[in-house]
């Protein structure tokens, strides 16, 4: 190959990606951005993704669009080659984000011209700055009457700290800027460095399964080159394998004869695992390997765990199958079967966090329609008994008895919270609440602060994240890892229902906080179990001892009572919207559970709020 040539080309690509507020423009600027690129014409991409989503369907797979390459012909007469990477949705997978960040060279920071910074432009923008990357400031929506462009100028440099004085104005709608804007790209993003004669390194920022082509690895190539017949190896775990194709997103798969330092695109290999490829780690030569993987990687593990059951026992193995798919997919997600006296028999998984508990269970439900129960999660102590012996325990239920029990370990985290100087004190006030233990501060220039706590990953799995969002209206990201498992003074809390015990609803709580949590869930509990034909006294117990109690009364809920027989069509409604809500009830000894009181360890409303988070 003509490294002469290849060098002029680098020299011609962008990589970049863009960060925005949900609702800001996002979507419509990139849309804008296709068409102004004659890659593809819009109606035609609409078409060609909807296709190829349809075919991921009826495989229960969901297609992802994560880095298209479009090529621009500038004004100065040379032909650009521009990668837009699409980072993940959730802000709380800031490692996911940060990876994909982590193959730019740049970003366009989309603001609107209305509404001004917000609260997720800033947790995202900060992980852009912290990957060093070209911010291009754009104000969008400039055709709104009530846009404040200079205004909102002025909080972009105060409240992110970079010069917007020459921003670009934009109107996705009416065109107003686009052209600018793409030009702008060309002038201000720079072009990717990175010797093309060095070994391979390339960053795995996503990874896909493919039930034809087994596992694509979505790349950025930062030196040398790589072709279909390499021999890879992904350096973290020693994994080798042959390229069965290279190419790039344009937006569907285009096949190349090989990808260079700079590009953008993916790999193949008959990969037949994520597992093996996770996010994060380096792909190179395994016969000229590079000396030093990229900085940054984490083997992502579960941290938080819980039991999944299908409400139909007869779906147990619909579940199993399910979960085998998705795991296919899903580096992170881990499960082995176990079984519970008041739920049956399901699976005991593994998550990163809640949300990724709450996204693998809609598609359970959604993509494979299974009705579920979610028990209470939990973290993996270590624990050791009177006899020494060393078991991990990951489900409550599965603690031995307190006389048995000589030390309990839990892991711990460092929590790194990054937020604007005003708020250090509420954070700091929240942390030392959940029992954290403050480690440093840091500024990280003029206006945010990173605050590091060490904190029981117990207290940060519940409404830690809820509640740094209201103390901080929104403007702090938490990201943390686990660091060590340290004793404390845990014990297990029991949940008795018409005097029974529930295994699924055990829970494993810090002595100091079990009287509060203990009335707080007797309470909740109250509220989500339905009233019955005999009234349902709640307990809740540790060991032989009652600490909290309340009585669920005797009489069954009428729905239609109010209705006056009257009108038909409303009485049917209601009478089938209650049979859906009973279809997530859990019948155990004569009481009815419902999905609610399995969570109820959890502030209520959690599931609702952390969906909505997931747009944008
Ligand atoms: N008036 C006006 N409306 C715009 C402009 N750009 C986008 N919009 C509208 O703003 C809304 C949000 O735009 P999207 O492009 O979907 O925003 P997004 O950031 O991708 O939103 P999420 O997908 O929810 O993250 C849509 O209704 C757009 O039509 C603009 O320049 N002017």
């Amino acid at each position: 190959m003509d490294l002469d040539k290849l060098r002029e080309r680098q020299t011609r690509i962008r990589n970049f990606s863009i960060v925005a507020h949900i609702d800001h423009g996002k979507s419509t600027i990139a849309d804008r951005i296709l068409e102004k690129t004659k890659t593809i014409s819009k109606r035609e991409m609409k078409a060609q993704v909807l296709d190829d989503m349809d075919l991921e369907r009826e495989r229960g797979i969901t297609i992802k669009l994560n880095a298209v390459e479009l090529e621009y012909e500038a004004k100065d007469g040379k032909t650009y080659i521009f990668h837009l990477i699409d980072t993940p949705g959730h802000v709380d997978f800031s490692y996911e984000v940060s990876r994909s960040l982590a193959a730019c060279e740049g970003a366009l920071l989309i603001v609107d011209a209305a509404q001004g910074v917000e609260a997720q432009t800033l947790a995202n923008t900060y992980l852009a700055i912290d990957n060093d990357l070209e911010i291009v400031p754009v104000i969008n929506k400039i055709d709104l009457p009530s846009a404040e462009p200079e205004k909102v100028k002025e909080e972009i440099e105060e409240m992110i700290g970079i010069d917007a004085d020459d921003a670009v104005l934009t109107s996705a709608k009416t065109g107003i800027g686009i052209d600018e804007l793409i030009e702008r790209i060309v002038s201000d993003v720079p072009a990717p460095e990175g010797d093309i004669d060095k070994p391979l390194k390339a960053l795995i920022f996503d990874s896909v399964y493919d039930s034809y082509r087994g596992v694509v690895l979505n790349v950025r190539v930062f030196e040398g080159i790589v072709k279909p017949g390499d021999r890879i190896e992904i350096m973290n775990n020693n994994k080798k394998f042959e390229v069965t194709e290279v190419g790039v997103m344009s937006p569907k798969a285009v096949p190349r004869d090989y990808l260079m330092a700079g590009d953008v695109g993916y790999i193949t290999a008959s990969i037949k695992s994520v597992k093996d490829t996770q996010v994060g780690d380096t792909v190179t030569l395994a016969d000229n390997p590079t000396d030093e993987a990229l900085a940054g990687y984490r083997h992502s593990q579960p941290m938080v765990y819980a039991g999944m059951y299908p409400v139909d026992n007869g779906k147990y193995e619909d579940l199993r199958e399910a979960l085998e798919k998705l795991q296919l997919n899903d580096a992170a997600l881990e499960f082995e079967p176990e079984s519970s006296q008041a739920l049956g028999f399901g699976f005991r998984c593994g998550f990163l966090g809640l949300l990724h508990m709450d996204v693998i269970q809609e598609r359970l439900e959604r993509e494979f329609d299974l009705d579920l129960i979610i028990t209470s999660p939990s973290v993996d102590y270590h624990v050791t008994t009177t006899a020494d012996e060393e078991i991990i325990v990951d489900n409550p239920a599965e603690l031995p008895d307190t006389s048995e029990v000589k030390e309990i370990r839990e892991p711990y985290v460092r929590a790194e919270i990054m937020v604007p100087e005003d708020y250090v004190g509420p954070v700091m006030e929240l942390c030392q609440r959940k029992r954290g233990d403050f480690v440093t501060m840091d500024y990280l220039d003029k206006y945010r602060v990173n605050v590091i706590y060490k904190l029981p990953l117990l207290e940060i799995i519940f409404d830690f994240f809820d509640d740094l969002k209201s103390n901080t209206k929104g403007y702090a990201s938490l990201d943390y890892q686990v660091e060590d498992y340290e004793a404390s003074d845990l014990v297990k809390m029991d949940i008795l229902l018409n005097g029974e015990p529930v295994d699924a609803l055990s829970f494993i709580v810090h002595r100091d906080f079990a009287y509060q949590r203990g009335r707080d869930i007797v309470s909740r509990l109250k509220e989500v179990i339905p009233r019955q034909m005999f009234e349902i006294p709640i307990q809740a117990a540790i060991g032989n001892k009652i600490v909290a109690r309340a009585t669920v009364k005797a009489y069954r809920k009428d729905v239609t009572a109010k209705l006056y027989g009257g009108d038909r069509t409303r009485r049917d409604k209601l009478l089938n919207k209650q049979k859906a809500g009973k279809k997530r009830m859990k019948e155990v000894g004569k009481v009815s559970i419902p999905q609610e009181a399995f969570m109820s360890v959890l502030n209520l409303n959690r599931g609702k709020e952390t969906n909505d988070q997931s747009k944008g």
